[in-house]
């Protein structure tokens, strides 16, 4: 599909959406007895951003098509400038994980942001006027109310920050914990005793998950690394046997498997014909039941093999719901559609199942291999949250005008800085428009999505290792990060009565049907990770680290 192709399309699905809106809106549909059909009218009673006039819906898609285009074709040089074809995946992902040497991250960070974010601030500027035009046209007051429209729960922001103010203890502590291995490791010049920790060393373009910090931040050294991506490339792995494994994972709960149009039309590795195309994994249903397609940029590491787990989540959810009404192929809220992937793959990840699949060798019951493990899961899942907050946050202050065009920059690292205790290795100004320099912006796809999803995923995973009798609340000896619900039957059949169901109840109803609650509780969250909580309590005690960060040192100036 070209990007004139996509254009084409997408305005003539508006015209359609559009008509079917103008019919709906003549039907009384609120006074229809059966709640099924009142459901789906409601639905069609929304247009969204089709409610546009076609000159400034054009407009609408060429800014964001033109955003993304740079995004994906966005090429740096390297440190000492002997190439400058290094693309994101996985040139600059591969640095940004493994490099230690902090000149070239910080050479990598700072390209990367000029490259992408810089050359989009104009552009995004006047997206958000259309976004906020589109809203309008429906009753909204401005983007964040038609953004936060599908969840339709009252009060959902404020759920959100609830969500987040039980979790900052547990998060501060890791934080404080990294930060004291980082200073370790780098000494007291590049990482301080008390302030935020510098962003380009945390693993990751945009420090939202520091996962590959692993052998920096193991607590037992000596023992085991969970991280099993030298043993996959030893065995050859490619990226096609990383989809029949996530495939055999699913299917041995008894839940659908992938379709032949999947394996035959998916694309699982960059292409090398040096076809341009956007590499940021996404799944497609083509709403027939059959044709389910992933595309990912994936390379043989234990990194995307959960990435990979992610995907085929979305492609179960398609294939589970496929009987369901039109309106209703689509996930109970985002968050669920973000979940699903992520929860199987937190049974993937444990010691006992990457010995299973020969991918870990023998390892007894031995507690520090299981604080290693619990800590490489915090460092992509605990770190993870204030990214995933911060993402929307920002987006939700930008539409709704708390945030002015002319501090975009500045507002950005404010949250960057207060919600994630990060901070730029050099002062930033508005000159530059770093938010840009994450696809979802671009993209952009909404992000609060993932924060749910990780609030949620283990509400699942609690509910679904009880029925899979790998968990007991009263039995220490069988914790919670220790499940592995591979195989059984009756786990997967609860997860498929809930995600056959669609979007054809309130999500709600979807939640109560896996875990007998009706609302999001990050208690199945913190019970999980309970066992890594004291370890860090302790271990920063011993240290004597400071817990929180200075923000009174200057991130961003106004200038512009
Ligand atoms: O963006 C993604 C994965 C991409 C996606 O699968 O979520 C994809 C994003 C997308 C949406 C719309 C157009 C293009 C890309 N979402 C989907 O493909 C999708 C498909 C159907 C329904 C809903 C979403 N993950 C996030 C964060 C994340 C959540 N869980 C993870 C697990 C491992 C690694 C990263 C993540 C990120 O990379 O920052
Ligand atoms: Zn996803």
């Amino acid at each position: 599909m070209t990007s004139a192709g996509m254009l084409a399309s997408r305005l003539e699905y508006a015209r359609f959406e559009k008509d079917r809106w103008k019919q709906v809106t003549q039907v009384d549909w609120k006074s229809i007895k059966d709640e099924n059909v009142k459901r789906q009218f409601k639905v069609l009673s929304k247009l969204g951003t089709a409610a546009l006039p076609e000159d400034r819906l054009e407009k609408y898609d060429q800014l964001q098509s033109g955003m993304e285009r740079t995004y994906s074709t966005a090429r740096v040089c390297n440190l000492n400038g002997t190439s400058c074809d290094l693309s994101l995946e996985p040139d600059l992902s591969e640095i940004m994980a493994n490099s230690r040497d902090p000149e070239e991250l910080e050479h990598v960070w700072l390209a990367w942001r000029e490259n992408t974010g810089k050359k989009m601030r104009n552009s995004y500027k006047e997206f958000v006027e259309l976004i906020n035009e589109a809203a309008e046209l429906n009753g909204f007051s401005d983007g964040t109310e038609l953004w936060l429209d599908v969840y339709d729960t009252a009060d959902f922001q404020s759920q959100i920050a609830r969500l987040w103010d039980q979790l900052t203890p547990l998060y501060e502590q890791l934080h404080a914990y990294v930060r004291g291995r980082l200073r370790q490791h780098y000494g007291e010049e590049v990482v301080s005793r008390d302030g935020p920790i510098p962003a380009h060393l945390l693993g990751n373009m945009w420090s939202q998950s520091w996962g590959n910090l692993l052998d920096i931040c193991k607590p037992y050294p000596e023992k085991a690394s969970v991280d099993v991506t030298p043993q996959m490339k030893a065995q050859g792995y490619t990226p096609l046997k990383m989809f029949q494994m996530s495939d055999e994972f699913f299917t041995s709960l008894g839940l659908i498997p992938m379709t032949p149009e999947f394996w035959n039309r998916s694309i699982l590795e960059k292409p090398d014909d040096g076809r341009e195309l956007v590499c940021h994994a996404s799944a497609w249903d083509f709403y027939d039941g059959k044709d389910v397609r992933i595309k990912q940029c994936t390379v043989v590491t234990l990194e995307d093999l959960i990435t990979a787990h992610h995907e085929m989540g979305h492609i179960e959810y398609f294939l589970q719901y496929a009987g369901q009404p039109q309106v209703f192929k689509t996930g109970a809220n985002p968050g669920f559609h973000e979940a699903v992937g992520d929860t199987l793959a937190l049974s993937v990840a444990t010691p006992k199942h990457l010995k299973k699949i020969g991918l870990l060798e023998e390892v007894i019951n031995d507690p520090e291999v299981d604080m290693n493990f619990l800590m490489s899961v915090a460092l992509d899942k605990i770190a993870f949250l204030p990214f995933g907050y911060v993402m929307d946050k920002w987006r939700w202050g930008v539409f709704s005008g708390d945030i002015s065009e002319d501090d975009l920059n500045c507002e950005w690292w404010k949250l960057r800085l207060g919600l994630q205790g990060i901070e730029p290795p050099q002062v930033r100004s508005e000159m530059d428009f770093d938010p840009g320099a994450k696809y979802h912006i671009p993209g952009n796809v909404p992000y609060i999505r993932y924060f749910v999803s990780f609030i949620i995923q283990f509400q699942f995973h609690k509910a679904l290792c009880i029925t899979a009798n790998q968990y007991d609340p009263n039995d220490r000896a069988r914790p919670l990060h220790q499940c592995d619900i591979y195989n059984n039957k009756e786990a997967g059949k609860k997860l498929a009565k809930m995600l056959s169901m669609g979007a054809s109840k309130p999500w709600p109803d979807a939640m109560e049907a896996i875990t007998g609650q009706r609302e999001m509780d990050a208690t199945a969250l913190r019970d999980y990770f309970q066992p890594l909580e004291d370890w860090l309590k302790r271990e920063n005690q011993e240290n004597q680290e400071i817990i929180g960060w200075k923000t009174d040192e200057p991130v961003c100036t106004r200038e512009p």
